[in-house]
């Protein structure tokens, strides 16, 4: 991936003093948090406190009231989130797909705003690796599959794209522990290849694991940020913060 040194020195994300609303409730009360170039940092807390929203107004699905995202030093708080997508954003949301094109097709279209090509194509095969199910059925209709597997092709899509930042609500959710730790190998891949990486995730055991630092939510507030390794050494901190174990703390 080719990037300028201007680039490198601005945070891959950096959302700063965010109000949002749905109708007349707020839900976001000057949320601002940053994701480093390289690095990979998770948005914990219970929920219903706002996390979800917070990524919506990342990928531009919800427009704040106030506040900015910044994509890579850019100002992208009033970008469409076509325009997000092709300056490096790569989101998981829900598990649209194309239902009558196959599997395999779904995930080489996906990579359509990726420099990298050959990328695509390794991708490709390395997403289908990571997900058995879905190799099997990579040439099938994405119309015939279960739930759980269009949440594999969800996530694997995301990843096909290169993303510069990758963004992934509910990691885990609904998958098998062995799914989620080839999951998380993937991740780390794309994060090796410079991908910056923010994940929502219920599992506070997965996302301590795969990050290097946490930002917690509370009633659309941030109101604590730690390194993962501080926060996994201190299970009761972990659970103050998690208001008594409101999240669910085995992965
Ligand atoms: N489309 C919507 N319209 C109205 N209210 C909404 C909408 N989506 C979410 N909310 C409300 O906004 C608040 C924050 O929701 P959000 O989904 O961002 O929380 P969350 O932290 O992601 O929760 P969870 O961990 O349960 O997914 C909640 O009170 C929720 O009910």
């Amino acid at each position: 991936m080719s990037r300028s040194p201007s680039d490198h020195a601005a945070p891959a994300l950096r959302v700063e003093g965010i109000n949002a609303s749905y109708g007349p409730v707020q839900v976001l009360f000057g949320a601002s948090l940053r994701v480093e170039q390289g690095e990979m940092v998770a948005l914990l807390g219970p929920n219903g406190v706002g996390k979800s929203t917070t990524l919506r107004v990342i990928g531009g699905l919800l427009k704040p009231d106030s506040g900015t995202v910044h994509l890579g030093g850019m100002d992208a708080t009033g970008w469409a989130p076509r325009k997000r997508v092709e300056a490096g954003l790569s989101q998981v949301i829900g598990q649209s797909a194309f239902g009558s094109l196959t599997v395999a097709e779904n995930l080489t279209m996906h990579g359509y705003a990726a420099k990298d090509q050959k990328w695509v194509k390794e991708a490709v095969e390395a997403a289908l690796a990571i997900f058995p199910r879905l190799n099997a059925r990579r040439n099938q209709a994405a119309s015939t599959l279960s739930g759980g597997e269009r949440q594999m092709l969800a996530l694997a899509k995301a990843i096909v794209n290169d993303p510069k930042l990758l963004v992934i609500d509910e990691f885990s959710l609904g998958l098998a522990p062995v799914v989620v730790g080839g999951l998380c190998e993937l991740v780390r891949r794309l994060n090796d290849r410079g991908a910056a990486v923010l994940v929502v995730e219920q599992s506070i055991n997965v996302a301590l694991s795969l990050v290097h630092r946490a930002y917690v939510m509370e009633k659309g507030e941030i109101i604590a940020e730690e390194s993962a390794a501080v926060l996994a050494a201190d299970p009761d901190r972990i659970r103050t913060l998690m208001l008594g174990g409101h999240v669910a703390e085995a992965g």
